[in-house]
């Protein structure tokens, strides 16, 4: 069987008498992006910082390509990339200087450095700014250094912490197209809380909140998680209140104009289809009707107090 890209047991840490994280189990498999999501002080830093090897875990293992990280971790630690929060730059470094030093410092063969410079800086669009020194470049440019670190001795896996913080809009979307792009040939963890990035950026969730992991599937899995119980509707010839909870499923009508109701339903959606054969054979004139979807700030808050109600 594959070994996983990286694989997460049984892992917990303590500080002093507090566990941050307990019993955290997961593994990637696949190339693309996973979003790890969570709130503030839900783990996530503690997670990305053990499976980086910057902290030690009190107990649990993390594997990177079948390499025991806290056995072997030079070995393991090759195929990893790390962005933290505050990118790791040299001001006073040009690009290529500062590549190069990356790459030496990850133990690269020599004859090796300067092709892969090369081809990083190609791959994050920083060709041109090769010669000017990292104190002068824009935010969004840092950021694409920053990630050109991560992946200069092209490893299977990259962890990014909160990669468009402080960007400007345009940067975040090209920081975001450049994350995309280079998870097609390897597995990227980006962490955040911003949800529209989870929805512009991953293909897979792993949510964790007090420590543990209460949501792992992807995208679409997430965004079905809760299914929706309400559904608008605008009828052009008034029906009553009382006829319109004659509709089997329906449990309550909520007038948001003369027109327009909000419908709670129960039993499944079918009872839109109802409502439509109702409308056609009662001259009811309905003119439109929408599943209300389930917003991903909704999704985010139930998971996040999923453990405190268990
Ligand atoms: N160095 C530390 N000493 C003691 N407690 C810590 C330390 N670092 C984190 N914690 C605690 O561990 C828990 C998890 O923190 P962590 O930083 O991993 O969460 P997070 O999900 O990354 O949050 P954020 O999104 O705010 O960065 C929190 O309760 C936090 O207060």
């Amino acid at each position: 069987m594959e070994k996983a890209i990286i694989k997460v047991e049984h892992l917990s840490h303590r500080y002093s008498t507090q566990w941050a994280i307990r019993d955290i189990n997961f593994e990637i498999n696949q190339k693309g992006v996973v979003g790890l999501l969570g709130s503030n002080g839900a783990g996530k830093s503690t997670t990305m910082n053990i499976i980086c090897g910057v902290l030690n875990q009190t107990e649990g293992e993390v594997y990177i390509n079948g390499i025991s990280l806290s056995e072997r971790p030079v070995e393991a630690k090759q195929n990893i990339g790390f962005l933290p929060q505050k990118p790791p730059l040299y001001a006073d470094l040009n690009v290529d200087e500062y590549l190069t030093y990356c790459a030496n410092l990850r133990l690269m063969d020599d004859k090796q450095v300067r092709s892969a410079v090369e081809e990083v800086k190609r791959r994050c669009g920083i060709s041109h700014f090769s010669h000017r020194l990292i104190r002068n470049l824009s935010g969004g440019y840092q950021q694409r250094v920053g990630i050109a670190q991560a992946i200069v001795h092209n490893p299977a896996f990259v962890v990014l912490d909160e990669p468009t913080n402080g960007l400007d809009p345009n940067q975040i979307v090209e920081i975001r197209e450049l994350i995309k792009e280079i998870a097609k040939d390897r597995s990227v963890l980006l962490s955040t809380h911003i949800l529209s990035e989870v929805q512009a950026t991953c293909d897979y969730i792993r949510m964790i909140e007090h420590g543990q992991v209460v949501f792992a599937g992807t995208i679409d899995e997430f965004d079905n998680y809760i299914e929706p119980d309400t559904f608008v509707a605008k009828f052009e010839n008034q029906p009553t209140k009382e006829e319109l909870l004659q509709v089997r499923g329906i449990i309550q009508v909520i007038p948001l104009s003369e027109t327009k109701y909000r419908f709670r339903f129960e039993g499944g959606n079918d009872v839109m289809r109802r409502m439509v054969e109702c409308s056609v054979n009662n001259g009811w004139g309905l003119s439109e009707i929408t599943l209300e979807k389930i917003s991903l700030d909704e999704i985010f808050a139930q998971l996040s107090g999923k453990k405190e109600n268990e």
